[in-house]
């Protein structure tokens, strides 16, 4: 893919020569998004409706393993292409919110941590979740089509993929409130994850959302864009849940091979 290519390129090219949105309309177009979020994929209405097998939960969790490791390393990539001190300075957490950080006295394990706890919560070892053997070869594909954006365009264009996150606080809530009826076997601690990132997921969609509306919405061509670039996001996080579905209903077809 060339650098300049977007599946949905069209959107930005169509509009180019028409005056900016407002402000509020640029917003309420990205929001509008929310209706491809991965929420309304099958994988995880199913798992909302309490449907999921204890195996396929696991795989998913294990799948989603490699989301996770990833996003520090995208986020590296934003910091390494980023000249701007400002920027940098509020984007270095959500490396911090992940990896976690020891500083004198006081050790956070940070988001992958969590999740492996979350991996053995649901029933899987450490080793289980490290090793990544449970992965699907396209969920792989997936992940690395994201970090792989990050590393290559412009860290502005990085930024704007960020923003499903705009939408992830409703799904994390949607699992904490579902889960324990539906699942009651997973122990609470193992859902800190999703306590974790209502408060982080927030705070990082303020400052990603108010980059791109002011960096965006200079003109209708760049609003276009990033449009464009929440629509690829939004398509990264649904192949993943595609390549987790089908190795999901494997299992159902020939019982858990872990
Ligand atoms: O569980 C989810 O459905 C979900 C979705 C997303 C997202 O919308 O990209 C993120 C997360 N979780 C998440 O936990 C997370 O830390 C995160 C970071 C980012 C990002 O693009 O930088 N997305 C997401």
């Amino acid at each position: 893919m060339k650098p300049d290519d977007l599946p949905t390129q069209h959107l930005a090219l169509d509009h180019a020569a028409e005056p900016p949105l407002s402000r509020e309309d640029f917003e309420a177009r990205l929001r509008e998004k929310g209706t491809s979020y991965h929420i309304h994929h099958p994988i995880h209405t199913m798992m909302a409706e309490g449907r999921l097998t204890q195996g396929q939960l696991q795989r998913w969790v294990a799948n989603r393993y490699l989301y996770q490791v990833a996003i520090p390393v995208k986020d590296a990539n934003i910091l390494a292409n980023c000249p701007d001190r400002e920027i940098r300075r509020e984007w270095i957490q959500r490396i911090l919110d992940h990896d976690g950080r020891s500083t004198e006295g006081e050790r956070d394990e940070g988001g992958i941590e969590a999740w492996i706890r979350l991996g053995e919560a649901v029933g899987l070892s450490r080793e289980d979740i490290v090793s990544e053997r449970l992965v699907a070869p396209a969920a792989r594909f997936a992940v690395d089509a994201y970090v792989t954006f990050a590393r290559n365009r412009p860290w502005q264009d990085a930024v704007a993929s960020s923003l499903t996150e705009l939408f992830a606080p409703h799904i994390h809530q949607q699992r904490l409130d579902t889960w324990p009826d539906h699942y009651p076997w997973i122990r609470s601690e193992g859902l800190q994850y999703f306590r974790n990132r209502l408060t982080q997921a927030r705070r990082d969609v303020a400052h990603g959302l108010r980059f791109t509306l002011d960096y965006f919405g200079q003109s209708r061509a760049l609003q276009m864009r990033a449009l464009d670039i929440l629509q690829f996001k939004l398509d990264v996080l649904w192949a993943l849940a595609d390549a987790i579905m089908l190795q999901t209903c494997e299992i159902e077809i020939k019982g858990p091979k872990a």
